[in-house]
């Protein structure tokens, strides 16, 4: 890596130089970047707007334009004596990306000391190239309420995991904010992240997390949102939307660790959650305990599967998605224009998708949409948009 690197946040010197073009339109200021997304999600969801509502877009909502990432997930590149956490650039060379201004300043300086640890463990980094090594990927995850952290080290096989053991102690007395340490184990010869096997080396599991005073938890395999600060200014946003609908009873659809339904639940509302990952729904039940709340249920299923079992008795008040990418789907539009409940909040992370499914829930007009900047420098963004029926 060049000695020299200019790093603000306008100046990356890893994306000036050609070594990292994670951040698309790093050199573009925020206010501009934002724009420019507000012109795309103007445009996809023009079909749904009646003529003379544009006041239907809130401003949007942005945040820090650095230090706001609490997600590292850097590939392990180099030897076992001199080794290197970033990525591979597009030329082919190792590039160290502990000074990344993305992440805050504790984190660059912890994965600074990560790659002490993995040189002092001697664990030799992967070699995609010649199928040898051991560490794979090292995965940073930081709460912003206390700035504790849960760290992954995922391996070929068991063999680094005594050297890991070994160095632990010192890493920890050092660190007492790393709570969580985890191994995953991912033995195939591919470019994937994680594999089944997850190995904890803490008697912690989970990190605690809070977002507008509500608790969430953090586990090695479940989502959790990337950006904090704007993530927290969404929840709050759908808790002051959802209740101006008083619901009693409540959906979450891909409910993850349970941000929204949590954020919108009290003793008076009756909530399910949703969600396909297992180890997401133990989160959202914990934090449920944590509020005492009684009325609530979450179970892993698929959001589809579950709407389908379900009758338009059952129906709630309001649902609540927020699917990955690729949306909700034609089936599931079909099913929640046929419950037809006060309300639907859609959280979206994909606009395309949200206007394709726009175009299959019947019944619905569109109220509100707003735009959240949860992924600053690239073209990806979140939108919230609230349908009322007819
Ligand atoms: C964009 S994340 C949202 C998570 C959560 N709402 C939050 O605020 O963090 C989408 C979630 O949908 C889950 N998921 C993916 N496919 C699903 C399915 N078919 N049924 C239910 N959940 C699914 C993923 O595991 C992930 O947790
Ligand atoms: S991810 Fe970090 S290093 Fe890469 S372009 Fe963005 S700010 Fe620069």
């Amino acid at each position: 890596m060049s000695a020299a690197i200019v790093n603000t946040i306008k100046q990356c010197g890893y994306f000036n130089q050609g070594q990292c073009l994670s951040c698309r339109h790093i050199q573009q200021p925020l206010a501009q970047q934002v724009a420019v997304k507000t012109q795309t999600l103007q445009q996809l969801l023009a079909p749904f707007i009646p003529a003379n509502s544009v006041e239907l877009f809130l401003p949007p909502i942005t945040g820090d334009d650095s230090g706001f990432r609490n997600k590292a997930k850097m590939v392990v590149l180099g030897a076992a004596h001199e080794p290197v956490l970033g990525i591979i650039s597009p030329s082919g060379e190792a590039v160290d990306l502990c000074d990344c201004l993305l992440y805050p300043a504790d984190m660059q300086a912890l994965l600074h000391r990560l790659t002490r640890f993995v040189q002092q463990a001697g664990l030799p980094p992967y070699r995609v190239d010649k199928a040898k090594g051991e560490l794979k990927f090292i995965l940073l995850t930081r709460s912003q309420v206390r700035g504790e952290y849960l760290l992954r080290f995922v391996l070929r096989s068991h063999n680094g995991i005594e050297r890991i053991e070994r160095e632990l102690p010192a890493l920890l007395a050092e660190y007492p904010q790393i709570k969580v340490v985890s191994v995953n184990i991912q033995p195939i010869h591919m470019a994937i992240l994680e594999g089944d096997e997850e190995i904890f080396l803490t008697e912690n599991t989970r990190l605690e997390e809070r977002f507008n005073h509500v608790p969430l938890f953090i586990r090695p395999k479940s989502f959790f949102q990337t950006n904090p600060q704007v993530a927290a200014k969404l929840y709050q946003t759908a808790r002051e939307w959802v209740a101006e609908f008083s619901p009693r009873s409540l959906w979450d659809l891909f409910c993850g660790v349970g941000g929204f339904g949590l954020h919108c639940a009290s003793k008076d509302i009756t909530l399910t959650g949703i969600e396909i990952e297992a180890e997401a729904i133990a989160c959202a039940q914990m934090s449920a305990q944590m509020m005492g709340l009684e009325n609530v249920s979450f179970m892993a299923l698929d959001s589809t599967d579950f709407a389908k079992g379900k009758s338009a008795a059952d129906k709630p008040d309001l649902i609540i998605v927020n699917p990955p990418r690729r949306g909700i789907g034609e089936a599931l539009c079909q099913s929640l224009s046929e419950f037809a409940p006060k309300a639907i909040l859609y959280s979206s992370c994909n606009p395309k998708t949200l206007a394709k499914d726009l175009e299959h829930i019947q019944g619905y007009h569109l109220t509100k949409v707003q735009l959240f900047d949860l992924f600053p420098h690239t073209d990806h963004f979140e939108v919230l948009a609230m349908l009322v029926k007819d």
